[in-house]
C-alpha cells in the first residue's frame, strides 16, 4: 500500500487548517514538525486532528534515551500516530523511541538516510545500510529514505524487508514519485502541495499514486 503524507511545513494555524482541509480527500496522512509546532505550538495536533488524518510527530529525535523517552510520551500523549527519530544516535535511544511508540499504540519511523544533497557526506559509505540494520534490530516499524536517491532507498528496501519506508523528496527537492512509488510505502509532499496557488489540484495529482487505500 503506498501513501500520501502531507509534510505540513507551513507557519501559521490558519493556513496549516485550510492546506489540509483542501488536501484532506487526496492525502492519507499529516506530517507535522518544528516549523508548525515552533511557530503554533503543539495544540495545533489537537486542532489538525479534527480533519480524521493520522499525524506524524517529525521532532527527528536524536537524544540520549531517557529524554527520547520523555519526548516521545508528550507526542503520543497529544494524539499523534507516529514519531520520527534519527538513527545514528545508536540502539539504545532508538529502542527508547520504539517502546514508547508501541506502549502508546503508536508508530516509531527512523531517519536512515536523508534526501538533500548534504546527506552524502555522512549517510553514505555503509552508514545508512548499519541503521538499517538497527531498525531491524530494535523493532522499528520503518524508516525514512530519500526519494531524491531511489536507487539507495531500493538498497534499503533490501535490508529492512516489509517494514514500512516514508519517503521524502519529491516536488521540491526535484524527487520523481514514479521512480519511487513502487518501493515505499509513503510518499512524504510538503511545498508542492502546501505552496500551490491550489493546494487541492496539487495533491490530487499525487493521490494517482495511491495504492491499496
Ligand atoms: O531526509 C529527509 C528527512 C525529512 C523527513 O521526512 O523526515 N524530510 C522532510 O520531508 C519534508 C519534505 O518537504 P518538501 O521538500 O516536499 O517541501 C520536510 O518536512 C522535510 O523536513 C526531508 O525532506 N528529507
Amino acid at each position: 500500500m503506498t501513501e500520501i503524507i502531507l509534510a505540513l511545513d507551513v507557519m501559521k494555524k490558519d493556513k496549516a487548517v485550510s492546506i489540509v482541509q483542501k488536501a484532506a480527500p487526496y492525502i492519507d496522512k499529516v506530517k507535522i514538525g518544528y516549523p508548525l509546532v515552533l511557530a503554533e505550538g503543539l495544540g495545533i495536533a489537537e486542532i489538525l486532528s479534527e480533519y480524521k488524518k493520522p499525524l506524524i510527530a517529525d521532532f527527528k529525535v536524536a537524544d540520549i534515551p531517557n529524554t527520547t523517552r520523555l519526548i516521545a510520551e508528550e507526542v503520543f500523549s497529544r494524539g499523534f500516530s507516529a514519531i520520527i527519530c534519527h538513527g545514528f544516535v545508536g540502539h539504545d535511544s532508538v529502542r527508547a523511541c520504539v517502546e514508547t511508540a508501541h506502549e502508546n499504540m503508536g508508530e516509531c519511523y527512523v531517519v536512515t538516510e536523508m534526501s538533500h544533497p548534504g546527506a552524502v557526506d555522512f549517510f553514505h559509505g555503509g552508514v545508512a545500510e548499519r541503521i538499517a540494520e538497527l531498525v531491524c534490530e530494535a523493532g522499528a516499524d520503518g524508516i525514512i529514505a530519500p526519494a531524491t536517491r531511489p536507487e539507495r532507498t531500493a538498497v534499503l528496501r533490501s535490508l529492512i524487508g516489509n517494514k514500512k519506508i516514508l519517503s521524502p523528496g519529491v516536488g521540491a527537492q526535484g524527487g520523481d514519485p514514479d521512480a519511487i512509488a513502487g518501493i515505499v510505502d509513503g510518499i512524504i509532499v510538503g511545498r508542492a502541495i502546501y505552496e500551490s496557488s491550489d493546494p487541492a489540484a496539487a495533491a490530487r495529482q499525487y493521490s494517482c499514486f495511491r495504492t491499496g487505500i
